[in-house]
């Protein structure tokens, strides 16, 4: 379809699917920014489009609303996944994808009405190397380092899960606001140790497999849920001995669940949601560069 696009989420992130293929239009930072704002355009927490690759069964281009390209988004693949199941363009069940954070592995979970619910993403290693991010605090690795941040002084444990996360902890039975996140999360996304900035979790535990997590996305702000935050604060939690794996992450939209191997291999499963397929008006589309 000409213009077209699919609209899914993950507990509550949200993505929008095309397929560049089928657009009239090139998606650049400007364009992305008209059609993710949610007054203005469709609404979404980022783009994904479909492009080619040479190393795995598809390849995966995702872009924040700003305009940013993200390496790797965990709600995004999950959506990206259904849309391939729902619209035909594969009929197997297991495949690879090619992100800008490396290659993962889909296994899909075909409900009783043909819908593929919940998808299971083999998303490939968590490293603790600041290099990996980057951030530029020279330690061999970001556990527990020192950070200042809105006036407040914490220490943060940094993680790649082929994007970036900086997750900062508070002790079991010290919830987080959403105050904190509404400042703390811009002041870490641009902060200085991060110059390509970073995603934000504020993340507490909750049980001996279990926290819970607020989320700020580097290029989106606050959202609902986040696979790879998800994926990258169960592996700071293991790391730091405070849970064991598998790690049930509690976030305002949902749970995820996330199996982190001994090497910090990372598995993540969970649900997803198509909400709407349709076509960019021609109107619109002549309003954008
Ligand atoms: N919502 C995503 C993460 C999307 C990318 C992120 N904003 C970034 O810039 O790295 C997820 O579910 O992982």
């Amino acid at each position: 379809m000409k213009n077209g696009f699919f609209r899914g989420h993950g507990l509550g992130n949200d993505y929008i699917v095309m397929d560049p293929t089928e657009l009239s239009f090139q998606l650049t930072p400007s364009n992305i920014k008209a059609i993710c704002d949610r007054n203005w355009g469709l609404g979404s927490d980022g783009i994904l489009a479909l492009v080619p690759s040479k190393k795995a069964d598809f390849g995966l281009r995702i872009f924040n609303p700003d305009g940013s390209e993200a390496e790797k988004s965990g709600n995004g693949l999950r959506i990206f996944a259904r849309y391939l199941h729902a619209t035909g363009k594969t009929k197997k069940k297991h495949f690879t994808v090619d992100t800008k954070g490396g290659l993962v592995t889909i296994d899909l979970h075909v409900d009783r009405h043909g819908d593929a619910s919940a998808v299971t993403v083999e998303m490939g290693r968590a490293t603790f190397k600041p290099e990996a991010l980057p951030c530029t605090l020279s330690a061999g690795e970001l556990i527990q380092q020192p950070i200042e941040a809105a006036d407040r002084k914490l220490s943060f444990t940094g993680v790649s899960v082929g994007n970036p996360h900086c997750v900062v902890f508070k002790p079991a039975g010290e919830p987080w606001s959403r105050e904190d996140l509404l400042t703390l999360g811009p002041a870490l996304e641009h902060h200085t140790l991060f110059p390509r900035r970073t995603n934000v979790q504020l993340a507490v535990p909750t049980g001996p497999k279990e926290i819970s997590i607020l989320i700020w996305e580097r290029g989106a702000g606050e959202t609902q849920a986040s696979g790879s935050s998800s994926c990258a604060a169960a592996s700071a939690a293991v790391r730091l001995g405070l849970v064991k794996s598998p790690v049930t992450v509690k976030m305002p939209g949902g749970t995820l669940n996330i199996e982190v191997a001994p090497d910090f291999s990372l598995t993540m499963k969970g649900p997803v949601a198509e909400v709407a397929r349709g076509a960019l008006s021609p109107s619109f589309v002549r309003g954008l560069r």
